[in-house]
């Protein structure tokens, strides 16, 4: 199982270490770390109440941390505010915009209070969002997920290095919520933004993301990495279990038992089956180990559990779905 310490803090855009918010002698964060690498797009996943608001708040700002800190870009959000916050643009709660006014003008509006940014920005970003033809429109007549869209716009109009979103999809329709992961997945991949969006959504994080965050009772279960088929990640030194379908059930049951890279978790005598917990890379060794035993191999397959049946086993039976 990857672990977030595995990972270099070194080459992470956004840092959690030890992050924890106390309110009324509650702690709603518990000592949360994690890493967010360039152009990923990690998940924030736990069931409601978890602390995920709580947690994009402190990364965001806009509330502050108990213990711990953030770093974007190597400084600290505690210490060198300013310079860290330059690189985050985030999206909490509904963002606000002036109703009576087209969705170019409120663009606009945010270029004059940050006038660096320039109208090619503009453009650039209204394209990566898709609203081209929405721009002359007034905001008032646009749909949930176009004011969305918007607000991801302008958050991206300084070029930030991270993007923030807490539950970007709440509110969408099902094509709405198509359209967001669309154009998140093509944000992080032309722009080379990181983007870490919460949800309680298991389906909606397993589609977009490439990790996965899982925190329940604000205190970090695990980090998974989502595989292209939506299953887990595997890395050479995770431990797998595996089933082998053999000819020789009781001298299998032998040779395993003599090898110490491997576990046997159960034993199916009526389908000749033998279940191993080990490692990934040792995998061919169990082959050689029973091909010199002259034990028939009829088949070996990975036993793998959805995230979703571990996440119900990590959340006591939390259903987040
Ligand atoms: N200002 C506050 N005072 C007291 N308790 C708070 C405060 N803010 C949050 N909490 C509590 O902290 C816990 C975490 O809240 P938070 O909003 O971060 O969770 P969440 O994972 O975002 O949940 P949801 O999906 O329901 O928004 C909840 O139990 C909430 O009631």
């Amino acid at each position: 199982m990857n672990h977030p310490n595995d990972i270099q803090a070194e080459d992470a855009v956004l840092s959690l270490r030890g992050v924890s918010k106390k309110i009324g002698g509650k702690r709603i964060v518990d000592q949360l770390s994690f890493n967010v690498h360039e152009g990923e797009v990690v998940g924030l996943l736990g069931p409601n109440g978890a602390g995920k608001t709580t947690t994009i708040r402190m990364i965001a700002g806009l509330i502050q941390m108990t213990e711990g800190d953030v770093f974007v870009r190597g400084s600290s959000i505690r210490h060198e505010w300013k310079k860290a916050i330059r690189h985050v643009g985030a999206i909490i709660e509904n963002p606000e915009f002036y109703p009576y006014m087209t969705g170019y003008d409120n663009l606009k509006q945010y270029q004059r209070m940050n006038d660096w940014i320039s109208n090619d920005r503009i453009n650039e970003v209204v394209r990566l969002v898709g609203l081209e033809n929405a721009m002359k429109k007034k905001v008032k007549a646009y749909s949930l997920g176009m004011r969305q869209r918007l607000g991801i716009a302008q958050a991206l109009l300084h070029e930030p290095s991270v993007l923030i979103l807490d539950e970007p999809t709440n509110g969408l329709d099902p094509a709405g919520i198509r359209e967001m992961r669309d154009y998140l997945k093509t944000i992080a991949r032309e722009e080379g933004i990181s983007i870490l969006v919460s949800s309680h959504l298991l389906l909606e994080m397993e589609q977009l993301c490439s990790r996965v965050v899982v925190i329940q009772d604000g205190k970090l279960v695990t980090v998974r990495t989502i595989g292209e088929n939506g299953g887990s990640g595997q890395d050479d030194k995770d431990l797998v279990r595996v089933m082998f379908r053999v000819g020789h059930l009781e001298e299998a049951r032998k040779v395993f038992g003599n090898l110490e890279k491997a576990e046997i978790l159960k034993v199916e005598p009526e389908q000749n089956e033998l279940i191993l917990s080990l490692r990934y890379k040792d995998i061919p060794d169990m082959v050689t180990a029973l091909g010199s035993a002259q034990i028939p191999i009829y088949q070996i397959t990975e036993l793998k559990e959805s995230l979703e049946d571990e996440f119900l086993k990590w959340t006591g039976g939390n259903r987040i779905a």
